[in-house]
């Protein structure tokens, strides 16, 4: 330490300067001019006092300084005027030397320019610093220089924060103190830090107190680094959202305005889509609340729900999430009794529910009355299964609710017991007090509804022709049991998915039609119908629906249907499944063997007319705006409209012409209301037709008469195939059903044509019929002789007299034949061929043949009786064996109407056809027999 005295040159504050280190000030001019005499005088550049002014209030000098040489005193171009000259500041640069001290500082005061000289200390202290000191501060000095050159702002800055690195690392121990007075006046370190070091003259002070200026300010540079990068995420991620969020605001506000009509009131179409969004939420919630505690449903949708609320609400997986949720929550879910569901079992406990039944099944269907009787005690079994099982379920829960009270009660003594026991124990009290309040409230909480089970009852199955009532009689079940009714047409149905829905992988994935119908029912005991089963696809490579179905219809399964897109399973055990179908052949033994059959075969004319009359015609002046007041049908006109105009079994077409008829009036009443300048609904019209005196000479007659149907539904449809029917040689009409279970006749068309005494069958014609033509062809040229179509047993009435074939066709081709039942009618049309005589064209036959000549049983002899009819066919020649069908199955009246005869061998079935002594035998057939 050596003493000098120096001028004095005061550092404003937050100004300091640090020895090693260099500064420029500005000093105004006086002060300038004196130090340039100073310059200008010494031979070496002067050396001053730099010493800071700790305070911005006060001009007191600190006690410590820097000896600092004058390394350039300049003056900055003129700017002002010439008078003000002297006054110009200078720039002074100083670097700094060694630390000063400054023993009366307390006392002096300074304003920058005054420079005055003071006495003061120089401190020089050359001692080594310990090896420890030098390699922490290097340490410390290291990992900050590190982290500024990763922070660095600039490349300037980078390179020069590792040179200082490069320096530090490679610094002796000796240089370790100037090491750490650069380095701490290179860094950014608080002011008070700064003037603290300045008075370090110790080495090792001194490169402790770096040290921990050197951490300090790591550690604030990796703060603030963290800080930094999560707020420029954020800030980024923000100004990401906010802009995409403004740009779709944007774009949603220009559709709007686009598609807005601006003379339209504002719809709730317009309201701002947070809101409604808000709301579905809000109603998505208290649904997901509404659940049952504990049910997998619940469970699914809590899990499902925490999800979305992770997800962005504009992602896409978001929007995945909620369609699925919206589906999960709007499943009725058996667990959840509806005030409705409890009605319906108010409705069920009516004493007159039997006879409210009946009442509907008649007001809804004419006639049918074995279903209707059929039905009513399938109603019955239901009505008294569904109670019994309520009866059940309620008794459990209280059982349950019982038994649970008991055991609070129990558990609150134990509890009181126990506290009383161990009074010491600190958590005994709360564990009683908790067990206490369980005990307590379990007997006022309300007693769980009852869970019923499913009503294991019979799955119907209606078959029968279409437009026969089988969809209706599902409607009318419904209604009498006061549940919601739901069809589902699996018509073509060939992807399993269908039924059971889309895994959610898959896009645009959807559950499968049940649970659709169970949405829309909105209770999870509808009646649903499953229509056109015969019409499911077979098991293919989209899975096989029929077995979705069974697991469905079983009731031992369907308590828990999984739908792959809802993933949980749903209790299905309440739901009433009616199937129905056209025709039993294409439905899968297993499906069948679940359902109890109910067969409606079709309607003979006299039901159409009731039905046409009783309910179609009501049902279409309804739906046509016309009451009775303004159209009559009279019977005529509604007989030839049932048997001219349509043929089925059903009544659909017949009432699609009563519609016909129905709007070509209302055109006729509208017409003549407007002419006479009348609204069309205060006028009445009389029954003779209104005429209108002078022009426009309009009319209108309520009577629909049967000459006036030409005008209106055009020229009948089935005429033209009566007046075609005729007879003629090797024509023989037989009975079939169709596939879609309707009845009809079918001509069997036979001709000889050149040939070499062959067989040739056309008509899509199946194996079992082609066989049954090839066996009745053989049975003729066995006894051609006998009928007198040969002249002696051994010759082949085909090769003789010249050879020919024989054609067989059985019109309309397109569509597939077969079966045995055409045995009779075939073998009728080859001996009218090769004989001459012909079969009336009233006569119509169905029967399975034996090469031995007898005449086996067919099926379907209600639909082909009845379809006999409608085709105004009077002679029926039916196997002896279908008898006790015709008994049972065909309505009285049409039996009175048509002649039956029933046959066991052929020889009577000629005899039936042709008549009696037509065709000569030259043998009885005790002989034919034998000899076969
Ligand atoms: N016995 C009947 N009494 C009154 N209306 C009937 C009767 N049978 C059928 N209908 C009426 O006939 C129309 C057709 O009936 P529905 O749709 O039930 O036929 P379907 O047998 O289901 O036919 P599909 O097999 O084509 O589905 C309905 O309007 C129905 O009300």
């Amino acid at each position: 330490m050596s003493s000098a005295t120096l001028p004095v040159i005061p550092l404003p504050y937050p100004l300091i300067l640090l020895p090693t280190a260099r500064a420029t000030i500005p000093i105004p001019g006086d002060a300038g001019e004196t130090l340039l005499h100073l310059v200008q005088e010494s031979d070496a550049q002067p050396v001053v006092a730099a010493v800071p002014i700790p305070s911005a209030e006060s001009d007191v000098l600190h006690d410590w300084g820097s000896s600092a040489r004058i390394v350039r005193l300049v003056r900055p171009p003129r700017t002002g005027t010439p008078s003000r000259d002297r006054s110009r500041p200078y720039l002074l640069t100083l670097h700094g030397l060694s630390r000063v001290y400054l023993p009366n500082a307390k006392d002096s005061q300074g304003k920058i320019g005054d420079l005055l000289e003071h006495k003061v200390e120089l401190h020089t202290n050359n001692a080594l610093p310990t090896a420890e000191a030098a390699s922490t501060f290097k340490a410390a000095a290291l990992k900050l220089l590190d982290r500024l050159v990763k922070d660095a702002a600039s490349d300037t800055k980078r390179d020069f924060y590792m040179k200082l690195a490069t320096m530090t690392d490679e610094v002796s121990i000796q240089r370790t103190p100037w090491m750490a007075d650069m380095l701490v006046a290179n860094l950014n370190a608080e002011y008070a830090d700064k003037l603290d070091y300045l008075s370090a003259v110790e080495p090792d002070d001194r490169l402790s107190r770096a040290t921990a200026m050197m951490v300090k300010q790591t550690s604030i540079s990796e703060v603030s680094r963290k800080i930094a990068q999560s707020v420029d995420e954020s800030l980024s991620k923000q100004q990401k959202e906010f802009f995409l969020r403004q740009q779709m605001a944007a774009i949603q506000r220009e559709l709007r305005d686009l598609q807005r009509n601006p003379k339209s009131p504002t719809s709730e179409l317009d309201e701002a889509d947070e809101q409604v969004d808000a709301e579905d939420m809000a109603e998505m919630r208290s649904k997901i609340e509404a659940m049952a505690k504990d049910s997998e449903e619940r469970k699914m949708a809590v899990r499902e729900w925490r999800r979305l609320k992770r997800t962005p609400s504009t992602s896409v997986e978001s929007g995945v999430i909620r369609n699925y949720l919206e589906w999960l929550t709007a499943i009725p879910w058996p667990t959840s009794v509806s005030s409705s569901h409890l009605a319906t079992t108010a409705a069920l406990r009516d004493r007159d529910f039997m006879a409210k039944a009946r009442q509907q099944l008649d007001a809804d269907h004419f006639g049918l009355d074995k279903i209707k009787k059929r039905l009513t005690e399938y109603l019955a079994v239901v009505r008294l299964k569904e109670l019994q099982s309520e009866k059940e379920a309620r008794m459990a829960a209280e059982k349950e609710a019982q038994l649970q009270s008991h055991a609070g009660e129990a558990s609150s003594q134990n509890a009181s017991l126990e506290s009383e026991a161990r009074p010491a124990d600190p958590e005994s009290p709360n564990k009683a007090l908790v067990k206490v309040s369980q005990g307590t409230s379990t007997p006022s909480a309300p007693i769980p509804l009852p869970k019923k089970k499913g009503v294991k009852g019979p799955i119907l199955l209606f078959v029968g022709p279409p437009g026969t009532g089988k969809t209706s009689l599902g409607q009318s079940i419904a209604r009498a049991l006061g549940r919601p009714f739901q069809r589902i047409s699996l018509g073509g149905v060939r992807d399993e998915a269908e039924i059971r829905g889309h895994r959610r992988t898959y896009v645009a994935s959807g559950p499968g039609n049940i649970v659709q119908a169970l949405r829309k029912a909105g209770r999870p005991d509808p009646v649903i119908l499953l229509d056109e089963v015969d019409k499911l696809a077979s098991s293919n490579f989209h899975g096989d629906p029929g077995a979705a179905l069974l697991e469905v219809l079983d009731p031992e399964q369907n308590h828990s249907f999984n739908d792959h897109y809802i993933n949980v399973p749903i209790d299905l055990s309440q739901v009433l499944f009616i199937c129905t179908a056209n025709t039993l052949d294409t439905i899968a033994a297993p499906l069948l063997d679940r359902c109890e059959i109910v067969h409606l075969s079709g309607y003979t004319y006299d039901e159409k007319m009731h039905i046409a009359r009783k309910f179609l015609l009501p049902k279409q002046l309804q739906a046509n705006g016309l009451t009775t007041d303004h159209l009559e049908l009279t019977e005529p006109a509604l007989l030839r409209i049932a048997t001219h105009y349509t043929r089925e079994a059903g009544v659909r077409s017949l009432e699609r012409a009563i519609g016909a008829v129905v709007r070509f009036k209302a055109v006729g009443w509208a017409e003549y209301c407007d002419s006479i300048g009348a609204e069309p609904d205060t006028l009445v019209p009389h029954s003779e037709g209104e005429t209108v005196v002078g022009a426009p000479a309009k009319q209108y007659k309520k009577v629909v008469e049967e000459d006036e149907l030409e005008q209106i539904l055009g020229i009948a449809r089935w005429d033209e195939e009566e007046r075609e029917r005729e007879e003629r040689r090797g024509l023989v009409y037989g009975l079939v059903v169709t596939g879609m279970g309707e009845g009809g006749i079918l001509p069997v068309e036979t001709t000889v044509v050149p040939g070499s005494g062959k067989l040739k069958l056309t008509g899509s014609l199946g194996d079992v019929i082609k066989e049954s033509g090839e066996l009745a062809l053989s049975w003729v040229k066995t006894h051609a002789y006998d009928l007198y179509i040969t002249k002696s047993p051994s010759e082949d009435p085909l090769k003789n007299p010249d050879p020919i074939d024989i054609h067989l066709h059985l019109p309309s081709g397109a569509v597939k034949k077969d079966g045995p039942s055409a045995g009779i009618a075939m073998t009728c049309a080859f001996v009218s061929l090769l004989t001459g005589a012909c079969v009336p064209s009233n006569v119509a036959m169905t029967g399975e043949v034996t090469l031995r000549g007898r005449v086996g049983p067919v099926g379907g002899i209600k639909e082909k009786v009845l379809g006999a009819h409608r085709a105004q066919i009077t002679t029926v020649i039916l196997p002896w064996a279908n008898r006790k069908d015709v008994e049972h199955d065909v309505p009285p009246q049409v039996r009175k109407a048509m002649h039956f005869v029933f046959v066991r061998t052929l020889d009577e079935v000629l005899e039936a056809a042709f008549g009696k002594g037509v065709i000569g035998w030259r043998r009885n057939i005790s002989l034919v027999e034998s000899r076969l």
